[in-house]
């Protein structure tokens, strides 16, 4: 390698393909999407694909969760999240430029800082491409949360779909996070154009109690919630919380909210999961209180729009529309892999990935290092 990590230098404004990708908080594996873009416009989007963790693969990360950089054990972790990425983003010899995510371990922004794990320069060198990575430290070295970082990329989806009033994206993820954006502001970073948090816990806590109860990774369907009864006692404790209070922005580590599964021990399999469910839509709805005006309708991301339990909840309990992002013709499965790519190229052109009312970050930053090969293929 060269000594070539910084931030971005500014390249050409047309558009490029740039393919981004994640490994989630559900640990299930790498999604990885091309999108054409500027950087501001969102030109079109491309071919995506997944590769699922093996079971070994899940249990060396599992075993890492929680690990800061420099403590001991991380190298077979890392080496899956390396060889994981280069396997999957192979297949896409057309992208110019790679935003790599890596696999986030810890998040600490008011203490020790987010870890996301993964070598940006090693996936240059393994891809012969450039790779933007590490684009949460930069917003937490400025007092941000370093998270969510997709609300940039829903403006730009935003615009794309023609919104004219305001509109919220939720992603279902291990963790949720809500975007309230104002689609006429001339730019994300705009004072008042976004407003953006975690909301809670969302899979996560489900997906560690099917696999405690039931040995299974996730209560696919909501077919378990769905035989269950909320249980309210719970649902209130799990309310009294008191992140749910805090101001946004804020921001959430996976494993956050361990009390959820304290809350639920004594009740059946089928009580608990409809009581989780219910909590993870209560945090929501919560949620929703923060937006500085109802948005006309909240678009659903990420795997939690596939559990009909969760939707007829979110549904039974907000008054606007709440519909996966589909019925907008985005791709649900594959938005935060399409975020990256799109922050990537931001990162290239030196522009900011992050604002005050995403992150409270003291001012808009562009977060990222950029790695090249020494030999591009
Ligand atoms: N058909 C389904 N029924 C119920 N739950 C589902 C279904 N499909 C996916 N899920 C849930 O969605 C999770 C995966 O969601 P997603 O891929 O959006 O998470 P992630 O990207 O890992 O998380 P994050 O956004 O927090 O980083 C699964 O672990 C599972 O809990
Ligand atoms: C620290 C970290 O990795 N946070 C993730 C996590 O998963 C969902 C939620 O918590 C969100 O804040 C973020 O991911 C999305 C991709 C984001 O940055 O927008």
């Amino acid at each position: 390698m060269k000594g070539n990590h910084g931030h971005g230098s500014k390249s050409g404004a047309g558009p490029v393909w740039a393919l981004g990708c994640m490994s989630g908080t559900s640990l299930d594996g790498v999604d990885a999407a091309l999108i054409l873009t500027d950087g501001a416009e969102i030109v079109e989007f491309g071919r995506s694909g997944y590769r699922p963790y093996t079971e070994a693969e899940r249990a060396v990360l599992r075993g890492v969760l929680g690990r800061w950089p420099g403590d001991p054990g991380l190298e077979a972790a890392q080496e899956v999240i390396q060889r994981a990425h280069a396997e999957l983003l192979r297949d896409f010899p057309e992208a110019e430029l790679v935003g790599f995510h890596g696999q986030t371990l810890a998040h600490d922004p008011k203490g020790r800082g987010t870890h996301q794990l993964g070598d940006g320069g090693m996936l240059a060198e393994a891809l012969g491409r450039p790779v933007v990575w590490d684009f949460r430290s930069a917003d937490v070295a400025l007092g941000g949360e370093g998270a969510p970082l997709a609300p940039f990329f829903h403006f730009a989806c935003a615009r794309r779909i023609g919104a004219s009033d305001p509109v919220a994206f939720l992603n279902l993820g291990g963790v949720g996070n809500l975007t309230w954006i104002d689609p006429s502001q001339p730019a994300p970073e705009a004072e008042g154009a976004l407003l953006a948090f975690d909301t809670g816990p969302a899979n996560a806590p489900i997906n560690d109690l099917m696999m405690a109860r039931r040995g299974l990774d996730c209560d696919r369907d909501g077919a378990l919630a769905a035989t269950g009864r909320v249980v309210e006692g719970a649902l209130e404790l799990f309310l009294e919380e008191t992140y749910f209070r805090r101001m946004p922005p804020k921001s959430l580590d996976r494993d956050d909210f361990d009390l959820m599964l304290d809350l639920v021990r004594e009740l059946s399999d089928a009580d608990a999961a409809a009581t989780m469910t219910a909590m993870a839509a209560a945090a929501v709805m919560q949620g929703m209180e923060h937006c500085p005006v109802p948005p006309a309708r909240l678009l659903v991301t990420g795997g939690g729009r596939l559990n009909p339990v969760m939707m007829a909840m979110l549904r039974a309990g907000l008054d606007c529309p709440v519909e996966p992002v589909e019925a907008v013709g985005l791709d649900g499965d594959m938005l935060e892999a399409q975020a990256f790519g799109y922050l990537a190229v931001r990162v290239a052109r030196g522009w900011p990935t992050s604002a005050p009312g995403t992150t409270g970050v003291a001012v808009a930053v562009g977060g990222g290092q950029i790695a090249r090969p020494d030999q591009p293929a």
